[in-house]
């Protein structure tokens, strides 16, 4: 290949670093600069100048979707297939040492990975068993405490409690969740990480094994790398031959709150001497408006390391804000936009709806599917995270692994089949008493007999029935297994009894996890592992990034934490008011309203040509409402860069404040009905309440009517009625 081709289409500074003889470096630069295309463009020439086998080349990356669209990237710009160079997450990468060596981590061949909401039960599970009571232990916080702790690469008899009594309790309750897990073959998240990390600490041959591959190392997104994260790497880059490139942005550390910590870039350049840093102060992606706000912004935090970033692009369409009345209204106003960008010819697919919580989806997707609007959610109620599809796999997961307790919890009495609470309980006792599983418990219950009538046929019944689809699918395709056993565990039947639309989707979906089968390609690092094994893995790391049809044009929606990396020609932000961006949790704790001011950072600079931030005065947050003003990161953006914009159709109202009106108060409590009530009016019928304005006999109600749409209604002569 002519190498010239790898740095033709980069600038200076960034051939600079593409082209840098071999060291340790750091790219430090802000968004959409370039280092993602630096990192690939790296990675091409190591191999192409530095003759660097894709072999020896480890990269990794924040998300598998990154991950894999940066295969794809190289592949295309080498023109072959690099199937043996490593990519991937932290989690993925330390999945797949695990299997490797598995035995040396102390982990079962089979092991199983647990994710988030499996951890939540069996939690919840240790709470019980060692009679502790929810409401002093919340399940999250123990959680929390447990991750928290495997982020820093402490087990439990590594934790100072100072004699503290509610810490040494902590302390017992992770012990106990660690060895329930070690005993059903369990390995949650941070585990992974943390064994991987154990695994190179204990086993200095199979460390050096790695150095000795891995020549070159690089690390996208490294703002966000936490400290277990970090000791790896550094682990792995100590010796003279291994070199390290890391890029990252400090302004876009969002994972703070996850145990991520910006100061490992302060960290890298003390510990990896001779590293050469390089900055990149271009940036390709968002008109000189949204670049100018963005900057603007993110300037109000202190302590930055301090990035210059200016684009060649011109000004652009100035940045709009939309006040909504209430989310609902600001939903419909995001909808009207996206139908005048697609009646203008474009296409979907190129604009993304961002917002702070994952709750915040449900409005808008209504407001799209009415419109029948095409939408693709990443994150969320991932597939893999359903409840039907967790329910599938659990039973596969008895199928190839009878001995996990989290699958056993999960689908013993679902379908229904008439084991009670009480029976399971005598289940964990029993388990606990022998140390043994809770399949291996069921089973010596019945065999001594120790259960009694209709308890004993229940149960008898969920055992023969697992024994028996594992007898029937064994020797079957994976996605017969699947097929089989998600009708024969009676799934299937139970969500077609159920009826309705919620229940067809959750048919549907499950078909669709037999067409997931269909379509699994064993990776070429499971290929000792069946096929089920591999997909029950590829399931839990997974989680959903897959979800999407990405064949169907549809407007992509996701929270900002996952936009990052990512861009888009039309950005939406929604919900950019104060109490949901920044969140009202943020004031509560130090360092917290920086890490949101740099997750609005990242949203704006998703944007490439145009962006809209939207709020709603008013919103209904877990079935309150709630009054909002604009966000101060609003406020934060010279006013030269944005304009407020307004629905045509709309009922034109007086303009308080510019970005400080609030759903009148008075009126709301003068009237006597709140917002979202369904209300009928003697002429305009029915409809609902979106929002009131004024006082006293000025005070108005503003209705959408079934019929005739929104309309503002003097409260004091509407004569509307509650229905
Ligand atoms: N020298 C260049 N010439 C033209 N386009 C470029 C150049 N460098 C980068 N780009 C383009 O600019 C956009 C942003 O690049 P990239 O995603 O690599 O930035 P980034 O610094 O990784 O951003 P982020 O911080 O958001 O991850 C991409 O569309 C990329 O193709
Ligand atoms: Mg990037």
């Amino acid at each position: 290949m002519d190498v010239s081709l790898l740095l033709d289409s980069l600038n200076d500074k960034q051939r600079e670093a593409v082209g840098a003889p071999l060291s340790n470096m750091l790219v430090l630069a802000g968004a959409g600069s370039g280092k993602t295309r630096v990192l690939v463009h790296r990675i091409a020439w190591l191999m192409e100048v530095e003759n660097i086998t894709p072999f020896s080349i480890l990269a990794v990356t924040f998300t598998n979707k990154a991950a894999r669209e940066m295969r794809g990237r190289i592949e295309s710009l080498m023109g072959r297939n690099l199937h043996h160079m490593w990519i991937g997450t932290f989690h993925g990468l330390a999945h797949r040492l695990l299997r490797s060596h598995h035995a040396e981590a102390g982990l079962p061949e089979n092991f199983q990975i647990l994710d988030s909401d499996d951890q939540y039960r069996l939690v919840k599970r240790i709470l019980r068993a060692m009679n502790l009571d929810e409401k002093h232990w919340a399940p999250k916080q123990v959680q929390w405490y447990i991750n928290g702790n495997k982020d820093e690469g402490l087990r439990p008899q590594h934790i100072e409690t100072h004699g503290d009594a509610v810490a040494q309790k902590m302390r017992e309750i992770y012990a106990a969740y660690q060895e329930a897990c070690d005993r059903s073959g369990l390995v949650d998240f941070a585990e992974l990480l943390l064994r991987a990390h154990e695994l190179w600490a204990k086993n200095p041959e199979i460390l050096a094994h790695y150095q000795r591959r891995f020549k070159a190392v690089l690390v996208d997104e490294f703002q966000d790398t936490n400290n277990i994260q970090y000791a790896w790497l550094r682990m792995l880059c100590s010796t003279d031959t291994n070199n390290i490139m890391i890029v990252g942005d400090d302004d876009q550390s969002i994972y703070g709150w996850r145990g991520a910590n910006v100061d490992n870039i302060h960290k890298f350049l003390k510990d990896f001497t001779q590293t050469t840093t390089i900055r990149l102060e271009q940036n390709y992606r968002s008109t000189g408006n949204i670049l100018n706000a963005a900057n603007a912004v993110i300037d109000n935090n202190a302590g930055r390391l301090g990035k210059e970033l200016w684009t060649e692009d011109s000004e652009g369409e100035l940045i709009s804000v939309y006040a909504g009345f209430n989310e609902l209204d600001e939903a419909r106003f995001i909808v009207s936009q996206i139908k005048s960008w697609l009646d203008d010819g474009n296409p979907l697919k190129e604009c993304a709806i961002l917002y702070r919580n994952n709750a915040q989806s449900r409005v808008l997707e209504e407001a799209l599917l009415h419109e029948a609007i095409a939408y693709r959610i990443y994150g969320g109620l991932r597939f893999f995270e359903r409840q039907e599809i967790k329910d599938a796999l659990g039973y596969l997961r008895m199928i190839n692994h009878p001995h996990d307790d989290a699958a056993f919890e999960r689908v013993v009495n679902t379908p229904s089949r008439g084991i009670g609470e009480k029976t399971v309980t005598q289940v964990r006792v029993t388990a606990r008493e022998h140390n043994c599983s809770l399949w291996q418990a069921s089973n010596l219950l019945l065999s001594e007999g120790a259960l009694k009538g209709r308890a004993a046929n229940a149960l008898q019944s969920f055992t023969s029935l697992i024994a028996d689809l594992e007898q029937t699918v064994l020797s079957l395709s994976l996605e017969e297994q699947a097929d089989k056993t998600i009708k024969g565990s009676g799934l299937y039947a139970m969500y077609q009894a159920e009826r309705g639309e919620k229940a067809q989707a959750r048919l549907e979906n499950l078909e669709e996890l037999v067409t997931a089968c269909k379509q699994f390609i064993v990776p070429e690092e499971a290929d000792e592992m069946t096929p089920l094994s591999a997909f029950l893995a590829h399931a839990s790391l997974e989680a959903g990034e897959t979800q999407a049809d990405t064949e169907q044009d549809a407007v992509q929606m996701m929270t900002i934490h996952s936009a990052k990396g990512l861009e888009f020609p039309l950005v939406f932000m929604a919900g950019v008011e104060e109490g949901m961006f920044p969140s009202q949790m943020t004031n509560d704790e130090p360092g917290r309203m920086e890490e949101e001011r740099r997750l609005c950072y990242v949203g704006m600079t998703r944007a490439m040509k145009k962006l809209f931030i939207t709020y709603a005065e008013s919103r209904r947050v877990y079935g309150q409402d709630k009054f909002h003003t604009a966000s101060r990161f609003i406020r934060e953006i010279p006013s030269e860069y944005v304009q407020e914009v307004r629905l045509k159709s709309q009922v034109s109202r007086p303009v308080h404040n510019r970005f400080s009106r609030a759903a009148s108060h008075e009126a709301f409590q003068d009237s006597g009905f709140t917002l979202g009530q369904r209300v009928t009016h003697p002429k305009f019928g029915e409809g609902v309440v979106l929002n009131f304005e004024g006082a006293g006999d000025h005070g108005r109600v503003q209705v959408n009517f079934d019929e005739f749409g929104a309309k503002w209604l003097v409260l004091a002569y509407a004569k509307l009625k509650a229905n």
